[in-house]
């Protein structure tokens, strides 16, 4: 999928590319414009000036006269809501994008059936929405959306609404599916999770523009653009699971944290908050815990607490939260050997694409 374009009266200046099989994280503060973008790509905003293609097909371009309507562009969007259809059950919702796509009635019904069991709602068939919980709503969604072979699939936070024990599942499908499937992705959101778990690469859009785009390791290694930097504002560590709670990175770094989707040998990432991070002059003994051995890049004042950046090995480099007190107690300063502590508790590992 690929688009250049332009909407002038919001000011707005966008190009974007996603691969077949990839997932591109668009995120950004309020106002900054994706819902503009998301708007342009589906047809429901016409560009001052633009060209959409997915393929060889062309599905918008301003300089042709082309400009196919929104219901025939086959972009799916799933947003926060389901937005199921209440009088149909699952199995009929599911099979209504294929059926309006052409596909005959008992072929439909056979494929809706497949795409339950995928998403894990086959049991729940005949029911209708309202009897649904909030994850089992979405894998419909997610279902109905997928079955009906989209071009380009738009999800716009997907899983904002969600339980916090319901989304790490609802992302396991999502990522297993648009595996499956290949379909190139956009995903907006606020939530770093989603970044790490689902998107090949990140895009940071503000004020209309892109300022921002890298691949995901690299956006999360160093975020170049300020919106970029404070999403980032999490200490993460990514690696491989080597057993079960302990992470190894790249650099050879090993992280012991809780996290009950991880699997030995898969891809994660292990990400816990600054402000769960104790230095020592020297290493403590004993529980199970966390302790590397750095040195001080730089302090930050941070408004009542210290940033203290501690690089723990080339490309390693967290952020602690301590007391003005206790920088003075342990007399920080750029160059000095600290040890960081962190409680395998506050640590959360979570699988990453
Ligand atoms: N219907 C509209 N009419 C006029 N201006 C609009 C309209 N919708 C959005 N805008 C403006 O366009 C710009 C981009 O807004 P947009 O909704 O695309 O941002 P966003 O990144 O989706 O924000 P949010 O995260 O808050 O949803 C903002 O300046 C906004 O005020």
């Amino acid at each position: 999928m690929s688009w250049r374009g332009e909407f002038a009266p919001r000011d707005h200046v966008t190009s974007l590319t996603v691969a077949p099989g990839r997932t591109l994280a668009l995120v950004g503060p309020n106002g900054a414009g994706k819902s503009t973008t998301f708007d342009l790509l589906t047809g429901l905003l016409r560009p001052t000036r633009g060209r959409l293609t997915v393929g060889e097909t062309v599905l918008c371009d301003t300089d042709r006269g082309v400009d196919v309507p929104t219901h025939r562009r086959r972009i799916a969007l799933l947003g926060q809501e389901p937005l199921l259809f209440p009088h149909l059950d699952v199995a009929a919702n599911i099979a209504f994008g294929m059926r309006s796509r052409g596909v005959p009635r008992a072929e439909s019904q056979t494929l809706a059936q497949e795409w339950a069991e995928r998403v894990g709602v086959a049991e729940f068939a005949r029911r209708r929405p309202h009897q649904l919980s909030g994850g089992q709503a979405a894998r419909v969604a997610l279902a109905r959306a997928l079955a009906s072979e989209p071009r380009v699939l738009l999800l716009d936070e997907p899983f904002a609404a969600l339980d916090v024990d319901v989304a790490p599942s609802m992302r396991r499908v999502v990522v297993r599916e648009l595996e499956r499937t290949q379909v190139p992705t956009i995903l907006v959101t606020h939530d770093l999770l989603d970044v790490v778990a689902l998107a090949d690469h990140v895009a940071v859009i503000d004020g209309g523009r892109l300022v921002e785009c890298a691949p995901t390791p690299q956006f999360l290694r160093a975020p170049t653009s300020a919106f970029g930097a404070s999403l980032v504002g999490v200490d993460h560590v990514r690696g491989t699971v080597v057993e079960e709670g302990l992470l190894r990175s790249g650099a050879g770094l090993l992280v012991r944290g809780i996290g009950a989707d991880v699997l030995p040998g898969s891809a994660a990432v292990a990400v816990w908050s600054p402000s769960a991070v104790a230095l020592y002059p020297t290493a403590p003994l004993g529980s199970p815990r966390n302790v590397w051995r750095g040195v001080v890049v730089d302090l930050a004042d941070r408004g009542g607490v210290v940033r203290v950046r501690v690089e723990l090995g080339p490309g390693t480099t967290i952020a602690a939260d301590l007391s003005p007190a206790a920088v003075a107690d342990l007399a920080l300063s750029p160059g000095g050997i600290v040890h960081a502590v962190v409680k395998a508790q506050e640590v959360h590992l979570h699988p990453a694409r």
